[in-house]
């Protein structure tokens, strides 16, 4: 029996924690469906609260017109040896009430802490646990009275939200139901009844309370309902007379009630041969053996759910990340650890196995073509242009053989157009990188936790990605000025080789013609007149020819250098600097370098103490069950 006690103790242990967790009725699958209770039903003015509170053999509960009961409560009974009874809510745990006109008070504020006074419903319950010597270890739940009409200041649906509140406790396999219909009323219409045999036909968990036997008219009474006989129940009917109203009035003491009940059965020529198995007492040890033995049968199933729950809540904390360390050098180990882990998705998009590497290639192989193809070398070579370039280049000077500053600086000047599709290629990749960064951070799964170090990471790949853009610009603009710095002489020496192949191998000029062509060729200025402009257009397409040359090169130098510099790097060192900062920060900074998202922390704490929650459940069920 001492552990059939505990059993009871255990299971509101529970119940208790789950509300602190807000794991309680109405929600999904939880503990608390699986755990047994006994939900007190019955319409308005049935006498539910004095049927509690002559369980309880106190009175604390809230009374007044309209709807009281506005909350669920959830009242546990706890027997003590001795000593003085206490009351303690679960909302304001270290507070011991030993003045019961203070609880009901507590009672009614607590209800409007939540629903306001604007007699809405809540489902949210409120604990009341209740020490006491006189009390059998007993879970009662005290639901709002059924009503059948919205009274003034209650809104439509007050009726039916009520109806659906309770049904969401009596419906639970597990909830036993203590169906309270006044003995002044027909049974057939008791809205206790009728809500009972919706959700429990067989009437296997609902234990019936006839009350206000003393106010029945003279002549009848409610032995038919009493034995059985008028509505058929798994378990006996239970009979109780509270106290009236003007008991209530006068404050007519709960222990002295209890004994006027006890006499009233004794006494009764009508339920005299029932008496013992009548009254608020014989209840509350009815009730009481009833969950245990309910608890008892139940163990198996809440141990699997409890076993079950575990499990999830496990894999839930290792998918979400277990806390981090607390000690510096751990805490930098993970770091280095979680970098580590984006640098190898980062690398995989530059390698293949992830998209995005491809980019770059696509820049060398059609954004930079494209460029050099687009540059307006048509318009710069123009026939126009090549003349008063080279024309400016001599200044004042006469052109003694070929104008060579004149090709110079077309030559320069065709050359400094690289620069664009240069500095074109390098910031397209570096844009690359930089999304790929950002890409890579995004899909580091073991970053997921962490939005401080995945903001430190970017920012120190960004920055070291920037480092290496300069160094690859400074490349490429050199690769460009070395085209200007020194010209192949071989392109030249071909081209003036040219107008030798029409002279005869003797060098004898062979007619006036060819040695006309010759003279414009190569001397035509000596005369100082204005360049032909047949003279013009050939500078103009060797310069031209020259160009292609230098553009071919640098079609294949340019992206040597911007991988060289920032593809390469990018692959070697791309958090090198972080990881030496890092290395030099103290714990501070680190801790908050793994700060986490606040609501996932939140979470994680959640599951945990809920963990604990399942897991000390199970220890003492452990203990008490098999003893
Ligand atoms: N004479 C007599 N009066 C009773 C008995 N039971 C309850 N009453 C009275 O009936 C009225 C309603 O009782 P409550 O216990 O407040 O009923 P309730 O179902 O809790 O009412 P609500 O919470 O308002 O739905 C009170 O005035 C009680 O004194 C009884 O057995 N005999």
């Amino acid at each position: 029996m001492a552990t059939m006690t505990s059993l009871i103790g255990l299971i509101n242990k529970i119940q208790r924690a789950c509300t602190v967790l807000g794991d309680h009725g109405g929600q999904g699958m939880s503990l608390w469906e699986v755990l047994p209770s006994v939900a007190v039903v019955g319409g308005q003015s049935s006498g539910k609260s004095s049927v509690l509170e002559s369980i309880v053999g106190r009175d604390f509960l809230p009374r007044g017109s309209g709807i009281v009961t506005r909350r669920p409560l959830v009242l546990q009974l706890h027997q003590i040896e001795s000593g003085t009874e206490y009351a303690e809510f679960l909302h304001a745990p270290r507070k011991r009430f030993t003045d019961f006109a203070a609880v009901r008070k507590e009672i009614a504020d607590e209800t409007d802490r939540i629903t306001g006074k604007t007699k809405q419903i809540s489902n949210v319950p409120i604990h009341l646990s209740i020490y006491s010597p006189h009390v059998v270890n007993l879970t009662l739940i005290d639901l709002p009275g059924l009503t059948k009409v919205a009274v003034e200041g209650q809104s439509e649906t007050i009726v039916s939200d009520i109806e659906n509140m309770v049904r969401s406790y009596v419906e639970k396999p597990n909830c036993i139901i203590l169906a309270i219909s006044p003995a002044n009323q027909d049974i057939a219409t008791s809205d206790a009844i009728k809500l009972a045999r919706d959700v429990d036909p067989s009437g296997e968990r609902t234990f019936g309370v006839v009350t206000k036997l003393d106010l029945m008219d003279k002549g009848t009474n409610a032995v038919d309902v009493l034995e059985g006989r008028a509505y058929r129940l798994q378990h006996p009917w239970v009979g109780v007379v509270n106290r009236s109203q003007a008991d209530i009035n006068k404050n007519v003491d709960m222990i002295y009630a209890r004994r006027k009940e006890r006499e009233y059965f004794e006494t009764s020529p009508d339920y005299g041969h029932l008496a013992s198995r009548m009254g608020s007492e014989y209840l509350a040890k009815l009730l009481s053996e009833h969950l245990e033995l309910v608890i008892r049968q139940r163990i198996p199933s809440i141990i699997a759910l409890i076993n079950k729950t575990i499990d999830e809540l496990n894999a839930e904390l290792d998918r979400i990340g277990r806390p981090v360390a607390a000690d510096g050098a751990a805490q930098l180990y993970t770091i280095l650890e979680l970098c580590r882990a984006f640098d190898r998705v980062f690398k995989e998009h530059l390698d293949g196995g992830r998209p995005g590497g491809d980019r770059i290639f696509g820049v060398f192989d059609n954004q930079l073509p494209a460029a050099l193809k687009k540059l307006p070398f048509d318009r710069y070579l123009s026939l126009k242009n090549v003349q008063k370039v080279v024309t400016e280049a001599d200044g004042y000077q006469p052109h003694l053989i070929a104008p060579e500053q004149g090709y110079r600086r077309l030559i320069d000047g065709a050359i400094s157009y690289f620069k664009g599709p240069a500095e074109a290629s390098v910031d397209a990749v570096h844009f690359v990188l930089k999304e790929l960064v950002r890409k890579s951070i995004a899909e580091t799964q073991e970053l997921k936790r962490f939005p401080t170090l995945q903001t430190d990471i970017a920012t120190a790949a960004n920055e070291a990605l920037e480092k290496f853009r300069d160094e690859s610009r400074k490349t490429v603009l050199r690769l460009v000025e070395m085209e200007s710095s020194y010209l192949t002489a071989d392109f030249f020496r071909k081209l003036n080789a040219e107008p030798e192949k029409t002279t005869n191998p003797s060098g004898k000029k062979s007619n006036a013609e060819s040695d006309k062509n010759a003279k414009t060729d190569a001397n035509q200025s000596l005369t100082g007149e204005r360049l032909s402009e047949s003279y013009l257009r050939r500078i103009g397409s060797n310069v031209n020819a020259y160009i292609a040359m230098v553009c071919d090169t640098l079609r294949n130098t340019i992206p040597k250098a911007v991988v060289y510099c920032q593809v390469r790097e990018a692959k070697r060192s791309l958090l090198s600097n972080f990881y030496a900062q890092v290395g030099r920060r103290e714990k501070e900074r680190l801790s908050a370098m793994l700060d986490e998202d606040p609501q996932l922390m939140e979470r994680r704490m959640q599951l945990f103490k809920r963990l604990e929650l399942y897991k000390s459940a199970r220890d003492d069920i452990d203990l008490v069950a098999w003893k």
